[in-house]
């Protein structure tokens, strides 16, 4: 190991949330204050004031227009995918396309609710000798004043009038088995007692679930209960990601003007929480006919380029969209940051949203674009809006919503710095996205936040 892994894996004892949290709250001393030409990242405003565009599309209506757009390419009212018969194992975190409808009923069958004895009429009873077990086929009905062992979950034989629990009853010295006095009254056994009637939870033909519901563990359970092999589900939005910049690297330290490709790494496991499936990465760098021929040869739902939407001399994304004859349905949005990306539909049933090169742009670019997107191809439900107040003020964009990466901690949400349009240390350690007004906000005022998908669930939940 090395003397850094060491020092790591010591750090690592003793760093807790909390402090991890206090990296990204202040900044330190050595933060340069006077506004150079770098000093775009920090800037509170995340651009230059000249490069408003009039023409671009305030927030809530982008992410609108992304949500709606799927309808009207196909021309259908849901604009969500073709639905598939999935294996369960395979559905999860899918929607359902088809309403779940019992195929049996539940219990399929009636059920001892408890360990004990199946008795038949008032006690005491004579208990045969062999038990029923879960699983195994039903007895011989029971006669009068009759009883047997019986295991939870078994099928109980007919003519059964109860089920006594273990702890209910005595077998005597004889083999008589007596209720003791821990029923009420004692030595009553009631009709019916702890037996789950034939279709007590559901009838075939009872509607569960209704469509539209996500495929959580619970869903796949009850399905698995209710009969199904597989489900009829919405499937994943197949999404390929390209990367465009020669300037990228796919690893090691950053050298020579060249710096480390953030995006490739951050896009897949993002979008699979949005509930796409990423068929490939694929590096692009800045070359016009390569981005063209990558795009024309796709077959994906969602295209999401990165870098190369801006009005620099290796920009491709508007010529190449322009070459292709692509509709453009936004071009430019007013937030900050990533107010130059894009949605396009290139043809029929396939969208491409393009993303800015600046890290937090593109992440910006992913929640206002793509997230609305993806949810109505996937069927996905809308986030429930929410607002927490805001710690501290948070300056305004004169005329674009910002979105600044928060921590949650309790009943508010803490503005973390490190927000610049190239810097991903803000949004490492957020929890959610908090959407600020132009003119900004102050202090205890309420902000709608964006969570994180990971925020809440945690990885494996969301990334299933
Ligand atoms: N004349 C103007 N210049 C710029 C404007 C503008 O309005 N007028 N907008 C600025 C803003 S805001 C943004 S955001 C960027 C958007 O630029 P592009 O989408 O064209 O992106 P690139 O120029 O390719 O890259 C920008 C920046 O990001 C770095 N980058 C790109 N890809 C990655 C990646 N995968 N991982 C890490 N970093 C990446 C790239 O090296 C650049 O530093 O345009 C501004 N300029
Ligand atoms: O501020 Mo730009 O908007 O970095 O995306």
């Amino acid at each position: 190991m090395t003397a850094h892994g060491t020092r790591a894996d010591e750090n690592a004892d003793d760093l807790d949330v909390e402090e991890a949290l206090a990296l990204v709250k202040e900044l330190p001393d050595r933060t340069p204050a006077p506004r150079t030409s770098s000093s775009h990242d920090r800037s509170p405003e995340g651009g230059r004031s000249g490069d408003h565009r009039h023409d671009a599309t305030a927030w809530t209506e982008a992410r609108a227009i992304a949500e709606r757009a799927p309808r009207h390419a196909t021309g259908s009212r849901t604009g969500y995918l073709t639905p598939v018969d999935m294996p369960l194992a395979s559905a999860l975190g899918l929607t359902l396309a088809a309403p779940l409808t019992a195929l049996t009923d539940l219990p399929s069958f009636d059920t001892s609710a408890m360990d004990g004895w199946a008795v038949s009429g008032p006690g005491p009873w004579d208990v045969r000798d062999k038990g029923v077990l879960a699983g195994h086929a039903g007895h011989a009905p029971l006669a009068d004043g009759e009883a047997v062992r019986i295991a939870t979950g078994a099928r109980i034989p007919p003519d059964t009038t109860a089920v006594l629990r273990t702890e209910h009853g005595r077998v005597d010295d004889v083999g008589r088995l007596h209720a003791t006095g821990a029923t009420r009254p004692p030595h009553t056994v009631t009709h019916g007692q702890d037996i789950r009637p034939r279709g007590q939870e559901c009838r075939s033909g009872d509607q569960l679930l209704p469509v539209g519901t996500p495929v959580s563990p619970p869903v796949l359970g009850m399905a698995a209960a209710a009969g199904y092999d597989t489900l009829r589900v919405v499937p994943r939005p197949r999404a390929e990601v390209f990367v465009l910049g020669d300037e990228l690297l796919g690893e090691g330290l950053p050298h020579d003007g060249l710096i480390r490709d953030a995006l490739g790494p951050l896009l897949p496991p993002w979008l699979r929480a949005l509930g796409a499936e990423v068929t490939a990465v694929r590096r692009v760098g800045d070359d016009e006919q390569a981005l063209y021929e990558a795009i024309t040869s796709s077959d994906a739902d969602v295209i999401v380029t990165t870098g190369g939407t801006a009005a620099g001399p290796v920009d491709h994304v508007h010529p190449t969209l322009r070459r292709i004859g692509a509709e453009l349905l936004v071009d430019g949005v007013q937030v900050r940051p990533g107010h130059p990306m894009l949605l396009a539909r290139t043809k029929k049933n396939q969208h491409l949203v393009g993303l800015p090169g600046n890290p937090l742009a593109a992440v910006s670019g992913l929640l206002t674009l793509a997230e609305p997107l993806l949810r109505t191809l996937a069927a996905r439900p809308a986030p429930e809006p929410y607002t927490l107040p805001l710690r501290d003020a948070v300056q305004g964009h004169p005329y674009d919503t910002r979105l600044i990466p928060v921590a949650v901690r309790g009943e508010r949400a803490l503005p973390l710095l490190y927000n610049g349009p190239a810097m991903l240390r803000g949004i490492a350690a957020a929890d959610a996205l908090a959407v600020v007004p132009p003119g900004g906000a102050r202090p205890g005022e309420e902000a709608e936040l964006l969570d994180l998908p990971w925020a809440s669930g945690g990885i494996g939940v969301c990334f299933t």
